[in-house]
């Protein structure tokens, strides 16, 4: 028999407008917006109330699958996403084994699909050493390339580093080339300096120094500058600085862009401000910036500049963490808190809920082209999140769902909770609870 869900009463926010109206869910898909008769059989959710947002897709993940599962794992991870209203996400290469081969990717799609709650898609990693292996490739028809965390491997040779190596792969790539961006070797530069100063116990608040506004901005520059030269198809990841902003465009349509970007959450709510409060364990690459900087980043957002939010989630230890400046691991996980994160934004004024809807849910669809995914529509999959815009709570130990356990956010009180999450028509969470052994699907990119 079809499994049919209507979610009753609710306010659905789709496309720029938000309206109350009933949804049926049928096998999967959404069916109709609208009026719906109750017929027996049906399972009803009452939304009064409540607010129903397309599943977030978050476009920068790392779950650490396979290999590095003592930080995370696709279970574990796609479980806390949910949790948090992300319904799909797209993973990166700097697993062990690093990903740099489409072996390599069909055996973590293998993997996903017994492994992962949510729908996932993955990054084909490339660097210095590998160029030459992913030009062979029909990359047609991936989700997309990046170098993102490779510099770990120390063989890394970011794409940022290597002007040649980037135009090699601007010429030949016909997928989405997704980089990180800032120029190491400025980095290791002030790294050097502030090594003799301090020794291994640099003060974290020099992190932005060192990582440094204008090792991104040079790199953006010169990373545009070269797409545009090749006309090819570029995204910037995790903006982090103000200057940078003024380097992307807003008056052409998402979907006609060559050249797009995105910020993650924790640059939007963090400043160097908080350093002395949270220390190593707000250490990202690229660093938490300055307020003026996260006002940039906001506006730049909002004026379209920036195209899509996501997380980075890049879970670590506590102990890798809480290490002197040079040994302690950069990044943290947020995919269980960023859409309550945007909603805390919303309720203070700062953005809209049709605007978030866009940026974190129909925005990842059309940039990575994902096939019936980031919509309220009929014929689109049953991918949705229900949430009540009124109800506090805070974010504690107990309630994290990471596998390291612990979170930047923590002793954080949300005025806003996610309740519900719907993937490909199944009630996968239900105010705290999970139906479990029912797997994602993976995410079919559309050109
Ligand atoms: N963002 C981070 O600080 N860390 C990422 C790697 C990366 O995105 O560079 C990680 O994998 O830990």
């Amino acid at each position: 028999m079809a499994q049919i869900i209507v979610v009753q009463h609710t306010t659905v926010v789709n496309e720029g407008t938000s309206f109350i109206a009933d949804v049926l869910l049928v096998d999967g898909r959404i069916e109709k917006i609208g009026t719906i008769p109750i017929n027996p059989g049906y399972q009803v959710v009452d939304g009064t109330g409540k607010h129903l947002l397309p599943g977030i897709i978050d476009g920068q993940v790392h779950f650490r699958d396979p290999g590095l599962t003592h930080k995370g794992d696709l279970y574990t991870e796609s479980k806390a996403a949910i949790a948090g209203g992300v319904t799909s996400f797209i993973d990166m290469p700097n697993t062990v084994p690093n990903v740099l081969t489409v072996e390599m990717l069909a055996d973590k799609y293998e993997l996903a699909s017994h492994k992962s709650l949510a729908n996932y898609a993955f990054f084909l990693g490339v660097n210095g050493d590998t160029i030459d292996e992913v030009i062979k490739t029909d990359t047609s028809k991936l989700i997309g390339v990046s170098d993102d965390g490779l510099y770990f491997t120390k063989k890394g040779n970011l794409l940022a580093d290597n002007p040649e190596t980037m135009e090699k792969l601007f010429t030949h790539c016909k997928a989405i080339i997704a980089i990180h961006s800032e120029k190491e070797q400025l980095i290791e530069k002030n790294e050097n300096a502030y090594r003799q100063k301090y020794g291994d116990n640099v003060p974290v608040k020099f992190h932005p120094v060192i990582r440094s506004t204008k090792a991104c901005y040079e790199a953006t520059k010169r990373a545009i500058s070269l797409a545009k030269k090749h006309n090819a198809r570029l995204h910037i990841l995790h903006l982090t600085t103000e200057a940078e902003t003024h380097l992307f465009e807003n008056d052409i349509p998402l979907r006609e862009k060559k050249i797009t970007t995105e910020v993650s959450v924790h640059h939007l709510w963090f400043s160097d401000k908080d350093y002395e409060r949270l220390g190593t364990l707000i250490k990202w690459n690229p660093a938490i910036k300055t307020e003026q900087d996260k006002q940039g980043l906001l506006r730049a957002l909002l004026d379209d500049r920036i195209d899509i939010i996501t997380t980075d989630h890049a879970p670590h230890t506590l102990e890798e963490k809480q290490k002197p400046y040079f040994q302690s691991m950069s990044g943290a996980p947020m995919v269980q808190h960023s859409l309550n994160c945007m909603l805390e934004f919303y309720k203070n004024g700062f953005i809209s809920l049709e605007k978030i809807v866009e940026k974190m849910c129909h925005n990842p669809a059309i940039l990575y082209r994902i096939e019936k995914r980031g919509f309220i529509k009929a014929g689109y999959y049953a991918d949705l999140t229900l949430v009540d815009l009124n109800n506090p709570w805070t974010v504690t130990k107990e309630n994290l769902l990471y596998k390291c356990g612990w979170s930047p956010l923590e002793g954080t009180t949300f005025s806003t909770k996610i309740e519900k999450t719907v993937v490909n028509g199944n009630l996968i969470y239900d105010n705290g609870q999970f139906q479990e052994g029912i797997f994602g699907m993976p995410l079919v990119c559309n050109k």
